[in-house]
C-alpha cells in the first residue's frame, strides 16, 4: 500500500503541495487528475522517490521511499517525456533495465517486442514520439514492477496501440496485483481504466474516492414544471450548477440518487429525469464549485 500523510513540498518560496494525504491500495489503478500546475507531477516525483518532501511521510508497505534503493527496484515511472540514453537502441536500454530491476523478465521482453513489432536494433531517439512511448511500455512491463507510475501514459498512441497497452496494464493488475498510478488530463481514459480517483487543485487533494462512489454521488437532473421550479426544492438540493434549456431546467446535484429523486417527486414535476455524469463532467462541476469555473471562452 502506498501512503502519503501530511506531505508538503515547496520550490523556493512557492508551495507546490500542502498537507497532501493519499492512500493507494495494492492492485488498484489510481487516477490522479487536476488543473494545470495543480501539483500532479510533483506528487508523482515524490512518490517515485525523485524529490524529497519538506514535511510529512511517504511510504510503501510502511517503508519510506526516498533514498530507498531496494524499494525503488519495485517501482517503474514513465514520465510524460520518456527517458532514454541518447544513441541507445531498445536492446541496449533493455540491458540497462535488466541490471537495475531484479524482476526483469527476458522472456516477457521478447514477447512484448514481438507483440509491438519493434526493431530492437534501431536507436530509440530515431523513432516517432508514439513509438518511443510504446518502447517505454515494453521496457516497463518487462521489469515486472510492483508499482507502475504513469504521467500522461497514452498520449500520442494510436487507438489500436492504446487498446493493446490498456489490455496489458489490466492483465498485470489482475494477474499479479500490480498497482498503477496514472496522472492524466484525458478523463475518458482515466474513467475507463481507474478504480480510484484523486482530484488535486492548487497543491491539495480536494477529493479522493472510488470511481463508482464518485459517480454515484453526483447526478444530472432534468426538470420541468407547469410553473417555476419550487424554491423549497432549490433550497433543499445541493446544486453544483444549473442552466435552462427552453422550458427544461438542468441541475447538477450532489447526493444520494434515491433521496434526490424522492424530494423531486414530492414536488410533482411534469418532466423529471436523473442521469449519471461522466468523470469529465464531474471534474468540471466539482472544480466550478471551488471557484475554478469555465469562464466565457469569448474574449
Ligand atoms: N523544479 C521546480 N522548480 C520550481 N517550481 C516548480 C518545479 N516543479 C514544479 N514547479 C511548480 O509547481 C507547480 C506544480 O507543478 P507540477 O508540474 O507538479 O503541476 P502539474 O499538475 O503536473 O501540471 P500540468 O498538468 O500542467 O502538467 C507549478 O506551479 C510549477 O511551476
Amino acid at each position: 500500500m502506498i501512503e502519503m500523510s501530511n506531505v508538503s513540498k515547496q520550490f523556493d518560496r512557492f508551495q507546490a503541495l500542502e498537507n497532501v494525504n493519499l492512500s493507494i491500495q495494492k492492485g488498484s489503478i489510481y487516477g490522479l487528475i487536476g488543473s494545470n500546475g495543480a501539483g500532479k507531477t510533483t506528487l508523482i516525483k515524490l512518490l517515485a522517490g525523485i524529490y524529497r518532501q519538506d514535511k510529512g511521510k511517504i511510504s510503501i508497505d510502511g517503508k519510506p521511499v526516498y533514498e530507498n534503493t531496494s524499494l525503488k527496484q519495485n517501482i517503474f515511472y514513465i514520465p510524460d517525456q520518456p527517458f532514454v540514453f541518447s544513441h541507445y537502441t531498445t536492446k541496449q536500454m533493455a540491458r540497462f533495465y535488466k541490471s537495475c530491476y531484479p524482476s526483469w523478465s527476458e522472456e516477457r521482453f521478447e514477447k512484448l517486442a514481438k507483440l509491438f513489432e519493434v526493431n530492437l536494433q534501431k536507436k530509440i531517439q530515431t523513432f516517432s514520439k508514439g513509438w518511443q512511448r510504446q518502447i517505454s511500455f515494453i521496457l516497463a512491463l518487462a521489469c515486472n514492477p510492483e508499482i507502475l507510475i504513469l504521467d500522461e501514459p497514452l498520449d500520442g498512441l494510436d487507438p489500436v496501440v492504446r487498446k493493446k497497452v490498456k489490455n496489458l496494464l489490466i492483465h498485470d493488475v489482475a494477474e499479479r496485483e500490480m498497482t498503477i498510478l496514472i496522472s492524466s488530463h484525458n478523463l475518458r481514459e482515466v474513467e475507463d481504466l481507474c478504480d480510484h480517483i484523486g482530484i488535486i487543485h492548487k497543491g491539495s487533494i480536494i477529493i479522493e474516492k472510488e470511481l463508482d462512489e464518485l459517480k454515484s454521488d453526483t447526478h444530472k437532473v432534468q426538470l420541468a414544471y407547469r410553473d417555476t421550479v419550487p424554491n423549497k426544492l432549490l433550497r433543499s438540493l445541493k446544486i453544483l450548477h444549473s442552466e435552462k434549456r427552453g422550458s427544461v431546467s438542468i441541475f447538477i446535484v450532489k447526493g444520494e440518487e434515491d433521496s434526490i429523486a424522492k424530494q423531486i417527486r414530492e414536488t410533482n414535476p411534469v418532466i423529471f429525469d436523473i442521469l449519471p455524469l461522466t468523470l469529465e463532467e464531474i471534474f468540471i462541476y466539482e472544480m466550478g464549485d471551488i471557484g475554478y469555473a469555465i469562464k466565457s471562452v469569448v474574449v
